[in-house]
């Protein structure tokens, strides 16, 4: 990895977009291509950044081994991975929440060793050992939502944003969990060697995010 450029994880898929343009907005050159491109890492010196493209669960890994300096990743990643990085940004984007949910009929008192299906089982697990309940954690890695209708599990933990999934399968959410959206984090060495850097680059996007937030 070169050490002169800043190098930025990117999660690919749904925050993508977003954390893109706030970096536009924030007067980072990023050409066109980018939007396009299947590359996993591409190199903007024109911006002073190497950007390297992840699976949105894998950025935090990324940032804690210090291949990149910084990067972008959902709320519900930083709770499941609890990997050793600075969060020093709610980006604003990408927001939903996550939820408990089960099937209408679902009964709690009947529930004497409820099964919860999650694609986040530290997160799950955590929430629900705060919450005195003992469950069985079933991990899933997506359609979390088939799990409660074919029997698989009593309740799902999972991510809500427009309610159309959980409405479309017959699900209804019980419990609101945790408000997500995207945070800036940061390596812990990264910021002490390249502090100007990257300190240039927190500033640019709080004063983009606070903007947003006034709209
Ligand atoms: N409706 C949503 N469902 C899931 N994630 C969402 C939603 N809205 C915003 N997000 C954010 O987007 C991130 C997930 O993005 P995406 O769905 O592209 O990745 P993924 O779940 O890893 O994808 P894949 O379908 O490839 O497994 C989450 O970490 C969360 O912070
Ligand atoms: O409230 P909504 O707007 O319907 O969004 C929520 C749904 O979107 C996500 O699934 P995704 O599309 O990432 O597919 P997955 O189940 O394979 O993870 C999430 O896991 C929910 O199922």
């Amino acid at each position: 990895m070169s050490k002169s450029l800043l190098t930025v994880a990117m999660p690919k898929g749904r925050i993508f977009e977003e954390a893109v343009g706030l970096l536009r907005q924030a007067g980072y050159a990023i050409p066109e291509e980018f939007d396009e491109s299947r590359k996993l890492i591409i190199d903007v010196p024109e911006s002073g950044m190497r950007f390297i493209l992840a699976k949105p669960m894998d950025v935090p890994t990324y940032v804690e081994h210090g291949v990149a300096d910084v990067g972008v990743a959902g709320k519900d990643v930083m709770l499941e991975e609890e990997r050793d990085v600075y969060e020093v940004l709610d980006l604003k984007i990408s927001a939903c929440y996550m939820a408990v949910a089960a099937l209408p009929s679902y009964d709690p008192s009947a529930d004497v060793a409820p099964k919860i299906a999650s694609k986040y089982p530290k997160l799950t697990s955590d929430y629900f050992r705060e919450q005195g309940e003992q469950v069985e954690i079933i991990k899933l890695n997506g359609s979390i939502e088939l799990a409660p209708i074919v029997g698989l599990a009593d309740r799902i933990v999972d991510i809500v944003s427009t309610g159309q999934t959980l409405k479309e399968n017959g699900l209804v959410e019980i419990e609101t969990m945790i408000p997500i959206t995207s945070r800036f984090i940061v390596n812990p060495v990264s910021y002490r060697t390249k502090s100007k850097q990257i300190d240039e680059m927190v500033d640019r996007l709080a004063e983009v995010v606070s903007e947003e937030v006034a709209k």
